[in-house]
């Protein structure tokens, strides 16, 4: 096999590790990179054949992970299938931009049907999924054309429908247009309860400023803090692509008491593929919750050339998105990654009782010393602030 980085020759790394390591290699191989087996999940033929069928057909595949909890005396055990798609643009990205908005919602509303066929509680989109990722280009036009209100959009709307038709709650990562405040635009992530209204928003904390991906040039720092969205099944929030980087991020989500934090992505190969499968799983240990990390998939190329500032050649492709969605839960086990170069729906069975008895067993949130990182922190932000360095003193 000869691959070449970041290419889309390689399906996945499970796929290839299953390959060509030796069945009992590959077994402990597996249990020390990913933990205790997950379980796959039967899917019914009609179910797996209608993945097939689709006009775009796309990778299934369902794990449970419930059997990671144990049984407790006092409570019952909080089963919750969680769903995560990844997919390509179905478009070409000069596509007026209706049509693409509405081929993707069309391209979406049928992996949705799947997952609910599926018995997903929660689903959950890649970050910015109406539209092409075209913030490598610094156009404002049409690309801003793309954004909605997060309350009363057409995709929120769209999304609104699946999910009371469903009793799914939907998190839908958009480039939100806020009508109300002088147009301002915004990154965010759009929770819509199972019973189809609103229950809330969260907008993007970190703005990338590296390679490609300029995307202040778009739209501004989140002002909504770190939110819990309380839903019926579990308390999920939202740390939106780029603040995966960002521990504090991640641990402010705990703080707030979430369950489940997704990370809607969008990240290609040559920039961060070695960081994925780590930084997702570091937050879902040190938080005790679960995490799920979604990535697009594909190369989209746009009809003008940009440059990435580094003396390279102009091109018109930000270069592979690399999928690899996944889900890890609190005590580190993780599923194996969905495909990196095609659609895919990855439905995973939970137990939230893991993430207190990982609480329990661990004591990480116990011992975490907030109150000293806190005044430390509030020390070290100050500009008059001294870094607490010890040097050796001149003789
Ligand atoms: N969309 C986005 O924040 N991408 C930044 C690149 C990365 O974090 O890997």
């Amino acid at each position: 096999m000869s691959i070449k980085p970041s290419s889309e020759s390689l399906e996945s790394v499970e796929s290839a590790l299953k390959e060509h390591l030796p069945p009992a290699v590959y077994d402990e191989v597996r249990r020390v990179l990913y933990g205790k087996p997950v379980a796959e999940l039967p899917i019914a033929p009609s179910v797996a054949a209608s993945a097939q069928s689709q006009a775009a057909s796309f990778e299934l595949k369902a794990y449970s992970m419930a059997a990671l909890a144990t049984k407790e005396q006092v409570r019952q055990p909080r089963l919750v299938r969680i769903g995560l798609i990844q997919h390509a643009t179905p478009l070409p990205t000069d596509a007026p931009v209706l049509e693409q908005i509405e081929a993707i919602h069309a391209k979406i509303g049928q992996m949705v049907d799947t997952a609910a066929q599926l018995g997903v509680n929660i689903v959950c989109f890649q970050e910015a999924w109406t539209m092409p990722f075209a913030f490598c280009t610094r156009e404002k036009d049409p690309w801003l054309q793309f954004s909605e209100s997060a309350e009363t959009g057409k995709t929120t709307q769209f999304c609104q429908s699946l999910a009371k038709r469903y009793n799914m709650v939907i998190v839908s990562p958009i480039l939100e247009r806020d009508e109300v405040h002088n147009d301002t635009i915004w990154n965010t992530a759009v929770v819509i309860n199972s019973n189809g209204r609103v229950l809330g928003k969260h907008r993007k904390n970190h703005i990338p400023r590296v390679g490609d991906f300029n995307e202040s040039t778009y739209y501004m720092e989140g002002n909504t803090g770190h939110p819990v969205f309380e839903t019926a099944f579990g308390k999920i929030a939202i740390n939106i692509c780029y603040g995966r980087h960002h521990p504090l991020n991640w641990f402010m989500f705990a703080v707030n008491g979430a369950e489940i934090v997704f990370n809607p992505s969008a990240t290609v190969g040559a920039l961060s593929e070695p960081m994925w499968s780590i930084e997702a799983r570091c937050a879902a240990i040190a938080n005790s919750y679960y995490s799920c990390g979604i990535n697009r998939v594909g190369t989209e190329s746009f009809a003008n050339e940009f440059t990435s500032g580094d003396g390279k050649p102009a091109h018109k492709d930000f270069g592979h998105f690399y999928g690899s969605s996944y889900v890890t839960a609190p005590d580190g086990t993780r599923t194996p990654g969905l495909s990196r170069v095609r659609d895919g729906l990855l439905v995973t069975e939970v137990d939230l009782n893991l993430c207190r008895q990982v609480k329990d067993k661990w004591g990480f949130p116990m011992t975490q010393r907030r109150d000293l990182y806190a005044e430390s922190l509030a020390e070290a932000v100050r500009l008059d602030y001294k870094p607490q360095i010890i040097r050796e003193k001149p003789e």
